[in-house]
């Protein structure tokens, strides 16, 4: 019992430098994490740079004008232009909507300035040609096509009618994406209707097939533009848009660029058992084996990535518009990401840039109530993180069900697609970037990860720098209208997307960025 004594205190201190210690540690994490809040604000930048100067059309448009445009946009929503698989389309739809084009841009088609031609027989490639050719051209892409719709569904107006409700026009192809497709060349009609002749040439892609993986429209577009060595400065296609309220904490609405997609693979789970009567079923059925492993994909969600891919980079460009606690922990991702993680993965729109996602999409089996179902098939489409790839998404699901009886198969399949450049000497980032806030200067402009996917995978061979983003103004609730019901735009939206493209367009003619603190940029 005497020596307890001295070896107590002999402890004790050696606890107490632990403590300090540990306290140390956490004291300079501490600093580190606030010094990074302080000074993270990667918004500034170019924004405050010197910019060349190039004439500046202003679109100023009669009443008469925004009717017209509104009218020929109504008039692109009313075609149904559904594609429903690769071999499924509506030819008669696409072939009136060729028609359409040539009847609301009459100015595009006889411009000198514009080349235009028809792929594949219902996508369309237009050139439009510039003054200065040394000048790497860009390319602006948008579909035609539209995923199919149902009134049944629900929706508040007939899906093909364009029907205006308080202000908004409701239809299939509103949000996707017949906005972009009608936006780009109307912009370019008003532009060429007040002289305007572009200094950088700049294609127009317009796909036919996109909602069914644009195997046919954009591929051979792109296979065109390979085949005639075109190089692009960068490209921007659908994707990403412009998000208010849908990121609790966020002070006002954010520009999401998407510098990258999502990959994707889909999977055919199939389990055969031997038919038979109903009268004598076995103790487990095909369709009950194939439930068993849907339900262990649904409850085993994949694994939580969120802060290892360039969503970290959307993060950080928006810490400095957070509220106060959780900007502390968006400049500090390195520390905080699973945290933020779990809060994203409440909600879908935000759980999907947080992990891959599996979503069992078709589920069939039997053929008559009284027969043994020898065949159950299910398909499940998975949108693979960018820290993900098709065969380690392939192994996790086989892992996840554990049952030899379910058969697996990859029916089809990429990785996530290459992350384009958004650091301050990107040509289309900061193009992209300037175009936004001249336009709408209440927006914060930030990188992100598309979920869904974009003709744009066809053109990687021709940039790497592509761009996803549309200026759509999307409010909680808005992104399940996109492949949803009551799928709509405002009539204003519709205008400043209208001003967006003949802004971008016009600003595209600059030679190179303006200085940054790496230096000029030839282009
Ligand atoms: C900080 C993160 C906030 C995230 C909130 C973002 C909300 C985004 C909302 C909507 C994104 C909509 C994406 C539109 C693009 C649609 C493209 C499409 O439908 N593609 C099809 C067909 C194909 N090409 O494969 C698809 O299945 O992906
Ligand atoms: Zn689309
Ligand atoms: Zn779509």
């Amino acid at each position: 019992m005497a020596g307890a004594g001295p070896k107590k205190s002999k402890v004790f201190r050696y606890l107490k430098y632990i403590f300090l210690a540990v306290l140390c540690v956490l004291l300079s994490l501490f600093t580190v994490a606030l010094l990074r809040t302080l000074s993270l604000n990667v918004n500034v930048g170019l924004q405050l740079a010197h910019w060349e100067e190039t004439n500046h059309i202003g679109l100023d448009l009669s009443q008469r004008q925004r009717e017209e445009m509104l009218t020929r946009f109504k008039e692109a929503i009313r075609i149904p232009t559904v594609s429903y698989s690769p071999t499924d389309l509506n030819t008669t739809a696409l072939r009136e909507f060729s028609s359409l084009l040539r009847k609301a841009f009459p100015t595009v088609f006889a411009s000198s300035l514009v080349q235009h031609e028809v792929v594949a027989e219902y996508s369309h490639l237009f050139w439009v040609q510039g003054s200065q050719p040394d000048l790497l051209p860009y390319m602006l892409l948008a579909h035609i096509d539209v995923v199919p719709a149902s009134e049944s569904d629900g929706w508040e107006a007939p899906p093909f009618s364009a029907k205006e409700i308080d202000d908004f026009i409701y239809g299939r192809g509103t949000l996707d994406n017949k906005e972009c497709v009608m936006g780009i060349l109307q912009a370019l009609e008003y532009l060429l209707l007040r002289g305007y002749a572009p200094r950088r040439g700049f294609y127009i892609g317009l796909g036919h097939d996109e909602e069914v993986s644009g195997f046919n429209g954009a591929m051979n577009v792109a296979r065109l533009l390979e085949q005639r060595h075109v190089q692009l400065s960068f490209l921007l296609d659908e994707g990403l848009l412009v998000v208010d309220g849908v990121l609790k904490g966020l002070d006002g609405p954010a520009a999401l660029i998407g510098v990258t997609e999502k990959g994707m693979a889909t999977v055919k789970l199939s389990v055969i058992t031997a038919p038979g009567h109903s009268s004598m079923p076995p103790r487990e059925s095909s369709i009950g084996i194939l439930a068993a492993a849907v339900k262990r994909l649904e409850d085993n969600p994949m694994p939580m990535l969120f802060g290892q891919g360039p969503e970290r980079g959307t993060f950080e460009h928006l810490a400095h518009k957070f509220n106060f606690p959780l900007r502390f922990m968006a400049s500090n991702l390195w520390l905080f990401a699973p945290i933020v993680g779990r809060f994203l993965a409440l909600k879908p729109e935000t759980n999907a840039i947080t992990r891959t996602t599996t979503a069992v999409t078709m589920f069939n089996g039997g053929v008559k109530y009284n027969i043994l179902p020898s065949v159950a098939e299910a398909y499940v489409n998975l949108r693979i993180h960018s820290a993900h790839s098709v065969r380690e998404v392939m192994d996790l699901m086989e892992w996840t069900v554990g049952d030899q009886r379910v058969r697996m198969d990859l029916v089809e399949g990429f990785d996530p697609l290459p992350v384009s450049s958004y650091s301050e000497t990107s040509f289309g980032f900061q193009i992209l970037k300037k175009s936004i806030l001249d336009v709408f200067p209440q927006l914060t402009v930030a990188p992100g990860v598309c979920m869904a996917n974009t003709d744009s995978r066809h053109y990687k061979d021709l940039t790497t720098g592509v761009y996803r983003f549309a200026p759509i103004w999307a409010k909680p609730g808005d992104a399940q209208r996109i492949h949803g019901i009551n799928e709509r735009i405002s009539k204003k939206n519709y205008e400043d997307m209208v001003g967006f493209y003949s802004t971008l367009i016009q600003n595209c003619d600059v030679r190179t960025l303006p200085e940054s603190h790496s230096g000029v940029h030839e282009f």
